[in-house]
């Protein structure tokens, strides 16, 4: 594990420096939220919590960083005192990662004093929202899919090293279920998988070759590469050659794989040979840039694909490669005293919700069927109850007051334990995405304009945004 307390933005040092000197004494709490959803979709699946965990327990500054920043000769001793000694004290509110999580919802909080508070901004936020976009990106494509098994193929075409490694751990929690990234199996205990490359075929004389020879080597494994010359003439009658060989080996061969051309037209055929050759368990693993869109209009044409292999469009989530999550103050507190604090932005969107939060799942009573979202004051107490007056959380929406009948509330925000060492297994997390993912109504899941699913405020929240609000503009006047 690197250190990565310096992988930050220079003003995050700055401010931490001039809140040492100006207002020590001072405890904050920021949010970690979003404001939009990439893909038009309308949630986002909350990942990399753990790989925050890991940040933070090791959040410190070595004798190199301090005789670089003496060199930067920006900051003055004490400061650089106290961060030689650096002891994290913040606290950490979360809700577990596989969430569905909603605009405007804190799904990190960190509450401590505020020098140390804000130099976390920058390594969690870049943490976060790589791996919740890649998760959010892999719950796409596993709708799409339809239960059909993903591999995760993006190494090759991540952003780098670090993009591949937690990228495949995102995929896997947001609903891929093996990798050909052997690292990233590895290390998260991933279920490792992989067919061959088309090197293979071109490294022997013929392809009838390359493919007894896959087979001796690897006879309970032989996903055989078949387009590399003509998947319907060569491909699939050599690989039926070696399937028969195989099979009175006392061997089940496990299918083929088609990386190129019209995938329902070559799959069918494929399918149509392989059954008549005795092989109808055979499975057809289809890969070549593949995205959810392709995947819905493949299955909608009726390709008899069994499973996809996804590289490139699923690790660099290439068709919404950014996910906006933000990081902005909501109180200070010092001598006793909490001050709710607000961003008033000439974008009315951009307007913040103060205050320490919970944020709440709502229920219909008895049952695992959600349907709204409610952002309270920490120090309130949601009750289950037969009626409730609540406003709606987006600053655009227009008719804002909503009074909502028969919930179950359940708080999603849980204390995060930083001197945890043990991590939950991704497999696990993947479980949990799957779980939450069914609560949600089917319809704010659909991948082309899906339902808007609601996120309230309670009353007293949104007065205190709304007193804030008037008190920052009348001053701005
Ligand atoms: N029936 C289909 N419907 C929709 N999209 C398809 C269909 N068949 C293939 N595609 C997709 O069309 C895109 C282009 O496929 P094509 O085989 O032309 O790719 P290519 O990149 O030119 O081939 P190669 O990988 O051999 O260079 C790929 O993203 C592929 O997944
Ligand atoms: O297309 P992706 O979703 O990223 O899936 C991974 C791709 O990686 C391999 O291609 P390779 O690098 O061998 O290049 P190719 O496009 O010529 O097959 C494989 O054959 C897939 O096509
Ligand atoms: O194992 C495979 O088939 C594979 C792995 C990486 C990229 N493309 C394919």
């Amino acid at each position: 594990m690197r250190n990565l307390s310096l992988l930050t933005d220079l003003y995050e040092l700055s401010m931490a420096n001039g809140f040492h000197h100006d207002l020590p004494q001072t405890n904050a709490t920021f949010d970690l939220f979003y404001r939009r959803v990439p893909d038009n979709g309308s949630f986002v699946i909350a990942a990399g919590l753990q790989q925050v965990v890991e940040a933070l327990q090791d959040f410190h500054f070595t004798n190199s960083d301090l005789d670089y920043f003496r060199q930067l000769n920006l900051w003055d001793e004490s400061f650089l005192a106290m961060l030689a000694n650096f002891k994290l004290t913040c606290q950490i509110k979360a809700l577990p990662e596989g969430t569905p999580v909603f605009p405007r919802e804190p799904l990190l909080t960190i509450t401590g004093p505020l020098e140390q508070a804000q130099l976390l901004e920058t390594l969690v936020l870049n943490i976060v929202n790589h791996q919740s976009l890649i998760a959010t990106k892999a719950r796409r494509l596993s709708y799409a899919a339809a239960g059909r098994p993903i591999m995760e193929f993006g190494a090759r075409r991540a952003q780098g090293p670090d993009s591949a490694l937690y990228g495949t751990r995102a995929a896997i929690i947001g609903g891929a279920n093996s990798t050909s990234n052997v690292l990233a199996a590895k290390l998260f205990d991933i279920p490792v998988a992989g067919t061959m490359a088309h090197s293979w075929i071109e490294a022997f004389p013929d392809e009838l070759t390359a493919f007894r020879k896959w087979a001796e080597q690897y006879p309970d494994n032989s996903a055989l590469l078949v387009d590399t010359y003509d998947v319907l003439n060569s491909g699939i009658p050599n690989a039926v050659t070696v399937f028969k060989e195989l099979r009175a080996a006392g061997h089940e061969p496990v299918g083929i794989r088609i990386d190129s051309g019209d995938v329902t037209t070559l799959s069918q055929a494929a399918r149509t040979q392989l059954d008549a050759a005795g092989f109808p368990n055979a499975k057809i693993t289809i890969s070549n840039a593949l995205d959810e869109h392709i995947i819905t209009s493949l299955l909608h044409e009726g390709a008899p694909i069994d499973n996809f292999g996804i590289g490139e469009k699923l690790i660099t989530s290439a068709s919404a490669p950014v996910l906006s999550g933000v990081y902005k103050l909501a109180a200070t507190e010092s001598n006793g005293q909490s001050t709710p604090k607000i961003k008033v932005s000439a974008s009315r969107e951009k307007l913040t919700i103060p205050g320490d939060k919970q944020v709440y799942r709502l229920y219909e009573p008895g049952t695992q069927r959600a349907f709204a979202d409610l952002i309270a004051l920490a120090t309130e107490t949601i009750v289950d109850a037969t009626s409730l007056t609540v406003v709606n959380s987006d600053p655009l929406s227009v008719d804002r007051q909503q009074r909502l009948t028969h919930f179950e509330a359940r708080p999603l925000l849980a204390p995060v334990d930083l001197s945890n060492t043990t991590s939950i297994p991704v497999t696990t997390i993947q479980a949990t995405t799957q779980a939450k993912l069914a609560e949600l109504p089917r319809t704010t899941q659909r991948l082309v304009n899906p339902d808007l699913y609601p996120v309230y405020m309670t009353t007293t929240l949104s007065q205190l945004q709304t007193s804030l609000l008037n008190k920052m503009t009348i001053l701005a006047d």
